[in-house]
């Protein structure tokens, strides 16, 4: 079933059509990755559907709801989480803190009711997600380190709890791979496919074709700002335009 659908996205820069006339189905239970050369449009394109650019035509349905012109917070409440390649994680506070700012936050909770004290039920439920996230990520033993001072893999998973705490039901990942170690990346990998398992709509947009060939059950290769080729991993991995794209990466 398709979680979070994109038909006819647009988006030009002046002269550049950065994404010109995007279609994509990010089905729930799946991990679907978004490969591609640089400017192909990819990152534009992510900003388009999480609101944080505006689309010059198109449209983002999120559960059959449709997301198109709403702000940020908006399609996050409405149960879409992500992360960026840029990190923005609060440096002061502790890595359980940044994670517990994305349960905080999950869907139809708005943080207000964080900053104005939860009842203790919900106080309770938000302490139990923070702590199963933890687990999951590998990051228990650092809950109580500042996440400034962490080395940028580890950031970026925290980043990824952060995400991942808010109970999406679509997890939209910018290059969630990049400054990872191996044992990290086979950590995520872990974590998507489980979160996957578990029903959730995963799009990543990745470079790490290693990456992408052990997290994805299927692939869009995207080229001056259009999905030119998609399947299973095997299949489009090893497709002469992506050995050509990618050549000397490797
Ligand atoms: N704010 C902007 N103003 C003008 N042009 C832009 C802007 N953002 C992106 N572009 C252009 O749009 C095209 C797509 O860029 P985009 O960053 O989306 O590609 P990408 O596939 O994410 O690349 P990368 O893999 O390097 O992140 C490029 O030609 C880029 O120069």
């Amino acid at each position: 079933m398709t979680e979070l659908e994109i038909r006819g996205l647009r988006r030009r820069f002046g002269g550049v059509a950065a994404v010109d006339g995007v279609d994509l189905d990010v089905p729930a239970g799946a991990v679907t990755a978004l490969i591609g050369p640089n400017g192909a449009g990819k990152t534009t394109l992510f900003h388009c559907v999480t609101g944080l650019d505006a689309a010059d035509g198109g449209t983002v349905t999120l559960g059959g709801r449709r997301l198109s012109g709403l702000p940020p917070h908006a399609r996050a409440r409405a149960g879409m989480a992500w992360t960026f390649q840029r990190i923005e994680l609060f440096a002061g506070l502790t890595v359980a803190e940044n994670v517990r700012v994305g349960a905080e936050n999950r869907r139809g909770r708005p943080l207000a009711a964080g900053l104005l004290g939860l009842p203790d039920r919900r106080r309770g439920e938000v302490r139990a997600t923070v702590s199963a996230v933890l687990d999951r990520l590998g990051l228990t033993a650092l809950a109580d380190a500042p996440a400034g001072t962490l080395p940028t893999g580890t950031m970026r998973l925290v980043e990824v709890g952060r995400a991942v705490a808010a109970e999406p039901s679509a997890l939209l990942l910018d290059e969630p791979a990049s400054g990872l170690d191996d044992d990290q990346i086979a950590r995520l990998v872990r974590v998507l496919r489980g979160l996957a398992g578990d029903g959730m709509a995963v799009l990543v947009v990745e470079h790490d074709l290693r990456f992408v060939g052990a997290v994805a059950d299927s692939v869009r290769v995207m080229v001056g700002g259009r999905i030119v080729l998609s399947g299973r991993p095997d299949e489009v991995l090893a497709a002469p335009l992506v050995r050509e794209i990618y050549a000397g990466e490797e």
